[in-house]
């Protein structure tokens, strides 16, 4: 991969929003499917700034809350209120999936596609588009079609998207589960780079090492339900709940 030390553009740079206001505050969110309840009563209160982790085993709902969180899903009961800008307009977001979405054409327009859903003048999509692809490596694919790419590659590719985006806020859920070590290092320098620009990372994992390599803070889903909320130092030294100190043992708790 590519130097991701600079910025792609301004839009990277500009302080977004209040210092001080948190990033994202969830009051008794909850999700059922028919009548089954898949989260129970999320209230949460995200800090303005870094990388929160969403640890916990499958089918805790670590992907349910952040489809919840980016808006994918409606939820049954509850309420999400996120910062917004000073003017009242929204973040900017953006979300990485674990199986990469991609559309039938090539790299360099999958993320001119997505340049121009977001308003980008179209003057400036192209150079946009293949900055980032530049950024992750991948200038020698841009006429390929996207869904010919290995799934590292996509990857890489739903990254260089994302980052041509310049979003605020990045959800990534579960964005290495099916990548070799070198490409999950990749993913883990490109959420590094992300952060160093000033976008708020909310990603989801069930690796331990990863999250704590990577976490800021962390909250702790189990069966649908929150477990605990701490910065990721105090979760890892002292996990206060039975479970969470299972889950940092190493000990299977599903
Ligand atoms: N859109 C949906 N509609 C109905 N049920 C869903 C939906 N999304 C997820 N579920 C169910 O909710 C539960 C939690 O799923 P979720 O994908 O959030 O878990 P997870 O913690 O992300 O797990 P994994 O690590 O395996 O991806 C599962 O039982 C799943 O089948």
């Amino acid at each position: 991969m590519t130097d991701l030390s600079t910025p792609i553009d301004d839009r990277h740079r500009r302080p977004a929003h209040p210092a001080q206001a948190p990033l994202l505050r969830l009051e008794g969110l909850g999700f059922a499917h028919r009548g089954r309840t898949l989260l129970h009563d999320v209230s949460l209160t995200l800090p303005p700034r870094g990388r929160t982790l969403i640890l916990g085993p499958n089918g805790a709902g670590k992907s349910l809350l952040m489809r919840l969180a980016h808006g994918l899903l409606a939820p049954s009961s509850g309420r999400i209120h996120w910062q917004t800008h000073s003017s009242g307009r929204p973040l900017r977001q953006a979300m990485v999936f674990q199986r990469p979405v991609m559309l039938r054409r090539s790299a360099l327009a999958n993320l001119t596609y997505a340049l121009a859903a977001q308003r980008v003048p179209w003057r400036r999509r192209r150079g946009l588009a293949a900055a980032a692809l530049e950024r992750f490596g991948l200038g020698g694919l841009a006429d390929r079609p996207a869904r010919v790419l290995s799934g590292g590659e996509q990857q890489r590719l739903a990254l260089a998207r994302a980052w041509a985006l310049a979003p605020e806020v990045l959800f990534l859920d579960e964005p290495t589960s099916a990548l070799d070590p070198a490409s999950i290092r990749e993913v883990e320098a490109a959420v590094l780079a992300f952060h160093g620009q000033g976008t708020h990372v909310l990603m989801s994992t069930h690796d331990l090492n990863q999250a704590r390599r990577l976490a800021d803070d962390v909250v702790f889903l189990h069966e649908g339900r929150v477990v605990e909320h701490a910065p990721a130092e105090r979760f890892f030294a002292e996990p206060r709940t039975p479970l969470a100190r299972a889950f940092v043992s190493g000990e299977l708790i599903w």
